[in-house]
């Protein structure tokens, strides 16, 4: 029966700090639907600080992890790590030779902590064994000056480097990566089929350990999915950039790559759109019109933390809701960015309680929020509020600032954690009153009791 599912195999060495190598090639892998092979080549012993002991797997062992998943499962495209030594890389060479996948070789030298990760004497073997076989080269600066025994200090040296790595060593293909090239941006440069094309992205803030691994892993995945060189380079390079803003902050030291940012994201808005417009439609159906204020309401559902960053990232009711004659009505659809002050309240909350990414604004009056005070006395909800007349004047003079100093004043100002925060507005502000919960679900039930 054909195979439906492809296959990339990771010839490299584990992280048992999760951030590079092996683990980081799966879960990149993963990212991208593809299913993982692993060879390991070596076990270290890591974390985001310090490479504290290695241990090498047989040449021989090594060569059968390869044989074993080609023969029965079948390899779509490889990628090479962490080589450690020349026997091992002469074990690789020899065995990947007996099938024609492309394979990258991401050609690992030295770890971000600042351990050696290949001998220096199986640099040689390396260059003569393993890059001739290679459909592609990903060094970085300090592995292609290696490689190519020349100084890069611009895109222009980057260019002759990768040029002449290809040229002496038979590769396919050199992509000579630019994070540790000076300038605000990082540019790639790839040598292919005679032509030089740059990749590039703007070098962001983050999380870089595993950075080369991950690259050349999602490489090898769009490779494994039939994707040409230049446009599985392409995604890699957009999936690493968020990868690295993306990054897990543990550890001390050198903090690792989150390669699940290229899926979750996606997936986690497709069940915020969902829940959020089923809790709306919800919303509409019990009709409480009473409850809805001049300016309309609106219902929000932010993505959880790291990825909530701005209001673009909560998705919300464009035009808001309003009273239509005796109903209420969503006047758009659920979008991401489609509330302003509301996301920006739910984004404050969730500095404090990450967990509570849900949030509406509903009516005040004295009878609404009496109303409220007495239930959540009999339920046990909590209730807090700001007044804008004790705002400071200079949080008053920074746009879009009122908010949050309001919400973190309220949520300051009791001991735990409020459920529903209101204020009593200002010349020309409407007072309100917001409703916090995990999900929708939670605030629609808040909201029922209300009705
Ligand atoms: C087992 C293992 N393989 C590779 C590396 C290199 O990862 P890192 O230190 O983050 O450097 P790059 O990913 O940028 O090449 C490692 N540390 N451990
Ligand atoms: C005016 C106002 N203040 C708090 S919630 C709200 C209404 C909803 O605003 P947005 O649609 O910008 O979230």
């Amino acid at each position: 029966m054909k195979r439906l599912v492809k296959t990339a195999l990771t010839i490299a060495g584990s992280d048992s700090g999760g951030g590079a190598g092996i683990e980081a090639d799966l879960k990149t892998f993963t990212a991208f639907g593809v299913h993982g092979l692993v060879a390991i080549t070596s076990v270290t012993a890591q974390n985001t600080q310090a490479v504290t002991a290695i241990h090498d797997i047989p040449p021989e062992v090594v060569a059968e992890q390869i044989r074993a998943v080609a023969e029965d499962i079948g390899v779509d495209a490889a990628k090479t790590g962490m080589l450690s030594n020349a026997e091992i890389i002469k074990a690789v060479a020899k065995t990947v030779k007996n099938y024609d996948f492309p394979l990258v070789v991401d050609p690992v030298m030295i770890a971000k902590s600042g351990a050696p990760l290949l001998r220096e004497d199986a640099v040689d073997a390396l260059i003569k064994y393993i890059l001739p076989l290679a459909t592609l080269v990903t060094p970085n600066r300090f592995e292609a000056e290696k490689l190519s025994g020349m100084k890069i200090r611009s895109v222009e040296d980057a260019k002759i480097v990768a040029k002449k790595i290809a040229e002496e060593t038979g590769a396919e293909a050199v992509i000579v990566k630019g994070g540790h090239i000076e300038g605000e941006e990082a540019v790639d440069v790839l040598y292919h089929n005679g032509t030089f094309r740059e990749y590039r992205a703007p070098k962001v803030e983050g999380c870089t350990h595993g950075t080369g691994c991950s690259f050349s892993a999602a490489i090898t995945a769009n490779l494994a999915k039939g994707l040409g060189l230049e446009e599985a380079i392409e995604v890699a390079k957009k999936f690493i950039t968020l990868g690295i803003a993306m990054g897990h902050r543990i550890g001390h030291g050198h903090c690792p790559v989150n390669q699940s940012a290229w899926i979750e994201i996606p997936a986690e808005k497709w069940r915020i759109y969902e829940e959020l417009t089923n809790a709306v439609r919800e919303f509409e159906s019990i009709n409480p019109v009473r409850l809805i204020p001049e300016v309309g309401t609106n219902f929000v559902y932010s993505l959880p933390l790291p990825y909530a960053r701005s209001t673009k990232d909560v998705a919300g009711v464009k035009g808001r809701i309003v009273k239509y004659g005796n109903s209420v009505k969503a006047v758009g659809p659920v979008e991401f960015g489609a509330s302003d002050h509301l996301a920006r309240a739910v984004l404050t909350y969730m500095r404090f309680y990450p967990e509570y990414r849900s949030a509406i604004n509903i009516r005040y009056s004295r009878e609404i929020i009496e109303e409220i005070i007495e239930i959540a006395q009999e339920r046990g909800f909590k209730v807090s509020f700001y007044d804008r007349r004790e705002e400071p004047e200079e949080i008053k003079a920074k746009e879009g600032a009122t908010i949050p100093w309001g919400i973190e004043t309220a949520i300051k100002r009791i001991k735990e954690r409020p459920d529903i925060i209101y204020h009593l507005g200002d010349v020309g502000k409407e007072p309100m009153i917001l409703v916090f919960g995990r999900n929708p679900r939670e605030v629609l039930e808040k909201i029922k009791m209300l009705i």
